[in-house]
């Protein structure tokens, strides 16, 4: 599986050129750290990573590009944090879906229902992004393909009310899955973030927390400016999980590295095509893989 993300597991050109430079070199840790941002991580983190080497008394040991690329690979793979958020039993269970316009959420939400669909679960969507009218049709238009109920009040409508009806429904009927959309933009931030606070207490007052799960779908071709999407959804409602869509599009981590590190979320799951079958659990060797194949060049 991903086997493009593997390829290249020999040191590239970049850890060559770092070996030979030696750790003492000034010149080393420099190109190290451009290195690391060039492929999407955060300056503060190449540093960091960057100070990891300088301070290991191992480094200057290192007798190999080998060995110099596998101390790198470590320090990145230390960083990486990754969840599992399948349902794991058979309770009812309610998967918020959050993220900006455009990003893949839609798609997402139709991959993770066909995933837990042929995983023998009953799954339904609540169309909670009211605020566009073509986001309810898109996501009919998914239910209708996947045969599933689809919880849906039109344009206008209030989000929450939409979501209610979707959790006393499978409430009744038990063993359900809730998979509700939400919206990616309003007038202004603060707007989204209380309406979306508003969804998150009536969905409190309706499950307990195990059963309720906030995932926000990250594009993973944004680069940087997806650290600041995330943080605004982790400071409004405390994120589970992310889905890093787009994967195929282009195959960086360096977004996911610096998410994980700074703010503490992991990652669930990869979009990787267009596809209902298109997504996989967050596998963190191949993430560290394609960040050091980003930075080797
Ligand atoms: N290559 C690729 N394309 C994807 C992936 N996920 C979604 N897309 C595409 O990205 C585009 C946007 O996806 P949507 O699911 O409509 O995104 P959304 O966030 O719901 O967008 P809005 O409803 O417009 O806010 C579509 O053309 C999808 O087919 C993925 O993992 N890989």
């Amino acid at each position: 599986m991903f086997k493009w993300f593997r390829k290249k597991q020999k040191p590239g050109g970049l850890i060559r050129r770092l070996f030979q430079l030696g750790p003492h070199s000034e010149g080393f840790y420099e190109k190290l750290e451009d290195a690391l941002i060039e492929a999407d991580i955060k300056a503060s983190i190449a540093m960091e990573i960057s100070d990891e080497l300088r301070n290991s008394s191992q480094a200057g040991k290192l007798s190999s590009p080998e060995e110099l690329r596998s101390f790198v690979r470590d320090v990145i793979s230390q960083m990486i944090l990754t969840v599992n958020l399948d349902p794991e039993n058979n309770d009812n269970a309610i998967y918020l879906v959050l993220g900006v316009n455009g990003v893949g959420k839609t798609t997402s939400m139709a991959k993770l229902a066909r995933r837990w669909l042929d995983a023998g679960r009953s799954v339904s969507f609540a169309a909670g992004d009211t605020f566009r009218a073509a986001a309810v049709d898109q996501l009919a238009v998914h239910a209708g393909r996947l045969g599933i109920k689809i919880f849906q009040q039109g344009q206008g409508a209030d989000p929450s009310a939409v979501i209610f009806d979707g959790l006393e429904s499978i409430k009744a009927k038990g063993e359900g899955i809730l998979l509700a959309d939400t919206a990616g933009r309003m007038h202004n931030k603060s707007q989204l973030v209380k309406e979306l606070q508003k969804i998150d207490r009536v969905i409190r007052s309706k499950v307990d927390d195990p059963s309720y799960r906030r995932i926000l779908v990250i594009d993973a071709t944004t680069g940087q400016n997806g650290i600041q999407q995330a943080e605004v959804f982790h400071q409004a409602l405390g994120i589970d999980g992310i889905i890093l869509s787009k994967y195929d599009s282009r195959a960086r981590g360096g977004l996911a590295l610096s998410i994980s590190r700074t703010l503490g979320i992991p990652f669930a799951y990869m979009g990787t095509g267009e596809g209902y079958g298109d997504i996989s659990p967050m596998d963190p060797e191949a993430l560290v893989e394609s960040i050091m194949s980003a930075i080797e060049g």
